[in-house]
């Protein structure tokens, strides 16, 4: 049982309109899915202003309110606390209401463009084969020692976020790796929670509808770094133009790793082929399963991290190295004929340029690449022109088609794409808006030893359309087609 006054540990508040010794039942910041008893916490969003549901959620039996401004009407019944930042006071409101679980664990985050799913899911399987009970928030799906909970954001809100805490804590876990997205930070969804560590993989062209601009998206991850406590380390990609920006404030103890420069954990790339990456690691030679040489990276800030969290440096890297990465990310299968088909995550310019290098540099003759795109709708659209003229350039063929067009126009999305393919490379181009006919397409186009890079989706199992999500994978997809071609 829980009363308002438990949860103010740590809240700077401005005023308290009530005795704060009201019982609450659970925290809501969505006046639909307000329950008799709860505390409504009013957030200013991008669409709508929480505040003007106050009154409506305490109709509805909301027997607290946190705000910015009160409402013109308040209610005798409920209590009504006034914040300057109603966002931030949820965080720490959500920990307090979970006896904030992250003070009991090991929390470590990883934030940056690309990598964070690889990063924290490598990190996850490696500390459960250390023989640590743990836990997961990622894209992909959270997990409690080996139990999926299905994922809704990369962060989950605070409330949803300190409930799975609690559990991981409740069930045992003595870490949680998660991935911190910059919507997060910027939203202050992590607020409130106590990080042991904080690892940095990379800053390149991405959610720039939200952010606006470069230096807003680069200052959104590196507030992050800035919150670290002094007993934290932050880990940082040395090779990344931002990455020393990101340590520029941080409290937490400053380790780097890196492929060119020089580092506190140093990796170099011997070997970078379809069946993994042959690695020296600090001055030892070893291989692992994951394929690119972006996964060198990923590798590299999961082994930094290990030795930062005091793991035995010999079982760190025997473990690592038997280790297969996170779905959808450089996944691949083979036809029947001997095409292969690659389906990967890839859904900024960096990425698709990163993916698709590193399959020129697998190519052992002259396989052509066929590459399938598409972008997302209701997001960055000036990656747009981007990823297309990026898949044209390191692909023979490409066939623009749909990603998650949500609720814009597929065709348009896909002449915006085509903005970017110029003139010499339309020839090697199609557009088909059915991502399945698409697919088709280029299996028909495939000769044996041929690569179709599926890009964009990865383990995504759906596809929104007009608001709808309608089951669509693209590995099933494609192996589909695979055995049909036979
Ligand atoms: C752009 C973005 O991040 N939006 C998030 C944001 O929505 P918003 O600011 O538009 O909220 P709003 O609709 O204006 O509403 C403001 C407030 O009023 C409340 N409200 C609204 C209507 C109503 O009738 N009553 C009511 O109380 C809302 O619950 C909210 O608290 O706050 C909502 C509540 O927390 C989130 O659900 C929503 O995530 C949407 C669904 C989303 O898709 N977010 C994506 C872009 C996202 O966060 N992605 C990152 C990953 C990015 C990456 O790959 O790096 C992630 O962490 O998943
Ligand atoms: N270190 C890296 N540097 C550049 N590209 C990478 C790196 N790691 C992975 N990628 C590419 O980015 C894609 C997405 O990887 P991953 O899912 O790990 O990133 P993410 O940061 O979690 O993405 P999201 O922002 O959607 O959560 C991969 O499929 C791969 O193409
Ligand atoms: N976390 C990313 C996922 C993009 C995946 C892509 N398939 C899309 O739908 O745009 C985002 O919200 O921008
Ligand atoms: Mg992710």
């Amino acid at each position: 049982m829980k009363y308002l006054s438990d949860l103010l540990t740590g809240l700077a508040f401005t005023e308290l309109q009530g005795s704060a010794d009201v019982e609450i039942s659970c925290i809501v910041f969505d006046s639909r899915k307000v329950v008799p008893g709860c505390l409504f916490v009013a957030v200013k969003g991008t669409a709508v202003d929480g505040h003007d549901y106050i009154e409506q959620a305490v109709k509805q039996g909301a027997a607290a309110v946190i705000c910015e401004e009160l409402p013109g009407h308040t209610a005798s019944e409920a209590d009504y606390l006034m914040v300057a930042n109603s966002a931030i006071a949820l965080g720490i409101v959500a920990a307090n209401f979970y006896d904030r679980p992250s003070d009991e664990l090991k929390l470590v985050g990883v934030t940056g463009t690309n990598g964070k799913t690889t990063v924290a899911t490598l990190l996850y399987k490696l500390f459960r084969e250390l023989g640590y009970k743990v836990g997961l928030l990622s894209t992909v799906e959270n997990q409690i020692n080996g139990k999926v909970i299905p994922a809704t954001h990369t962060t989950p809100d605070p409330v949803a976020l300190n409930s799975l805490l609690r559990d991981m804590v409740d069930q045992g876990c003595d870490y949680c790796f998660m991935e911190v997205s910059s919507h997060a930070v910027a939203q202050h969804r992590i607020e409130g929670l106590k990080f042991s560590g904080g690892i940095f993989t990379n800053l390149t062209h991405d959610h720039l509808d939200y952010h606006k601009t470069f230096d807003a998206y680069r200052d959104a991850k590196k507030a992050f770094f800035d919150s670290l406590p002094k007993n934290a380390f932050a880990l940082t990609n040395v090779d990344d133009r931002n990455g020393n920006v990101m340590l520029q404030n941080t409290r937490a103890h400053k380790k780097t790793y890196g492929l060119k420069n020089m580092a506190d954990f140093k990796v170099k790339m011997l070997e970078n082929e379809f069946n993994g990456l042959l690695l020296n690691v600090d001055g030892d030679e070893v291989w692992f399963k994951l394929v690119g040489s972006f996964n060198a990276y990923n590798l590299a800030a999961v082994y930094g991290a290990a030795l930062l969290l005091d793991q035995d440096r010999s079982k760190v890297l025997v473990s690592l190295s038997g280790l297969t990465g996170a779905e959808g990310r450089f996944d691949y299968v083979i036809s029947p004929s001997k095409i292969v088909g690659i389906i990967d995550y890839a859904h900024t310019p960096d990425a698709v340029q990163n993916v698709l290098t590193t399959i020129h540099d697998l190519r052992k003759g002259n396989e052509q690449v066929i590459t399938i795109i598409g972008c997302g709708g209701d997001r960055d659209k000036t990656k747009r022109p981007v990823m297309a003229s990026m898949a044209c350039e390191w692909s023979d063929k490409v066939i623009l088609t749909s990603d998650n067009p949500r609720s814009e126009d597929p065709e348009q999305i896909i002449r915006e794409m085509e903005a970017g393919v110029t003139a010499a490379n339309k020839r090697k181009t199609i557009s088909i808006v059915d991502r399945r006919e698409a697919i088709k397409t280029a299996c028909h186009l495939a000769k044996p030893g041929d690569i179709i890079l599926l890009a964009g989706k990865g383990h995504e199992k759906y596809q929104e359309i007009k608001g709808v999500r309608n089951h669509f994978d693209d590995k099933e997809e494609l192996t589909e087609q695979f055995n049909l071609l036979n």
